[in-house]
């Protein structure tokens, strides 16, 4: 199946399905000599992995990372890293009706239409769990970001209609919320709005906000490999996103230039800085020094008891109430997936920007 690879320079390829014998991602590019452990990728893995609260899936898997390659004596050896999780909690029956109907929202309908038949098992290669192959190659690039200064952290900004507020934000406050809100206080209310949720056996969506630190000006590639449209891209890809936008975004249309123009100044140290940052940290698909922040839009997550209309394979209209194990809502699990996406987009870009200069070549090259 094409598709399946991102990425230029660090380019990523998933594979696995969610009921299959194990999920994993193939990372091809990736520099050789950076010190890399399977623990690096495993604190990423286990802020992803299911079973977590009452807000996730109660799916219980371990989701443990086996490093088969491209790491040598604790370095990476700049050959191919594969990285895999064995499945070990599949529980197939919960798919045996689901197998002849279509899940409203979920995408049985179109790998039907698209490759003839599908593995309806656990969604296959359309479940949540296909992000296993992002996240753990993200915690590389992760790594890798860290060495150069640059950190990516996401969170939850809101949940149904529960938005964090600015003057309350403080990241500890993410680790100790089932939520991941940096915000105590709308933590607590967006719980409370789930409960109700999950009462109506309905779910809910949200938006995940992410903010990346320390990029230099010069990262991205006009016209199709901009920065913010590999963003776009990387950001998109993720099941359930159904909304893109940086800096001010969407509310940019309603303001006028005066106001969303970012004015620039000279910094005491003689650089050129921003007195604002309405642009997102990204000009021209180019990054401009400044935070780089995005926000992701998703969905409520399709697969739901509450009653819904459908059709089964023999065409009748048919009801359903769709049981199983079902996150009842994404949003806190895609939150390290949503920042795993990014840095590796941003590492990709990193990458490629060292081949934009003559003058960057003859230095590199000692020429
Ligand atoms: C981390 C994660 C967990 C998910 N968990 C579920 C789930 O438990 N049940 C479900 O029906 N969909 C879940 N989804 C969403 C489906 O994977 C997604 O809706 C489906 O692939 C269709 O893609 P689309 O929503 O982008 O059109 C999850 C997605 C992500 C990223
Ligand atoms: C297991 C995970 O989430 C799964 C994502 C998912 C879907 O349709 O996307 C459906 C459920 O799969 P299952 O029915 O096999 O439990 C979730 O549990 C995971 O993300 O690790």
């Amino acid at each position: 199946m094409a598709g399946s690879t991102f990425g230029n320079i660090f380019s990523i390829t998933t594979w696995g399905e969610s009921h299959g014998k194990g999920i994993g991602v193939v990372i091809d590019g990736c520099p050789a000599g950076l010190s890399l452990t399977e623990e690096d990728i495993q604190v990423y893995l286990n802020r992803r992995k299911p079973g977590q609260s009452r807000f996730t899936t109660p799916r219980k898997e371990d989701d443990t990372v086996e490093i088969l390659s491209g790491v040598f004596d604790g370095r990476t050896t700049g050959t191919p890293i594969s990285l895999m999780v064995r499945n070990t909690s599949q529980r197939s029956k919960d798919y045996s009706e689901i197998a002849s109907y279509y899940r409203p929202g979920h995408a049985d309908y179109t790998y039907d239409c698209k490759y003839g038949f599908r593995d309806y098992t656990g969604g296959g290669r359309s479940s949540g769990r296909e992000t296993i192959g992002r996240v753990a190659a993200g915690a590389v690039a992760a790594k890798l970001l860290q060495e150069l200064g640059i950190t990516v952290t996401a969170y939850t900004r809101s949940i149904g209609p529960v938005q964090i507020n600015e003057s309350r934000f403080d990241l500890s406050e993410m680790e100790r919320n089932a939520v991941n809100m940096p915000d105590a206080e709308a933590a607590e209310q967006a719980m409370a709005y789930l409960d109700a949720c999950r009462t109506k056996e309905d779910s809910c969506g949200g938006v995940v906000e992410c903010v990346v630190k320390g990029v230099p000006a010069g990262v991205g590639d006009p016209c199709f490999d901009k920065l913010s449209a590999n963003l776009a891209k990387a950001i998109c890809s993720i099941g359930a996103v159904k909304g893109f936008e940086i800096g001010d975004g969407f509310l940019a249309a309603r303001s006028c230039g005066s106001e969303n123009n970012d004015a620039f100044y000279m910094k005491e140290d003689g650089s050129v800085g921003k007195k604002t940052n309405h642009a997102g940290g990204i000009l021209g698909g180019i990054s401009d020094g400044s935070d780089i922040i995005f926000r992701a839009a998703f969905k409520p997550t399709p697969s739901i008891s509450a009653l819904q209309h459908t059709v089964n394979k023999t065409g009748e209209d048919i009801e359903v109430s769709i049981h199983g194990r079902h996150d009842p809502i994404i949003v806190p699990r895609a939150v390290v997936v949503v920042e795993c996406m990014a840095a590796i987009t941003v590492l990709d870009g990193l990458l490629t920007a060292m081949t934009s200069r003559v003058d960057l070549i003859k230095e590199f090259w000692g020429r």
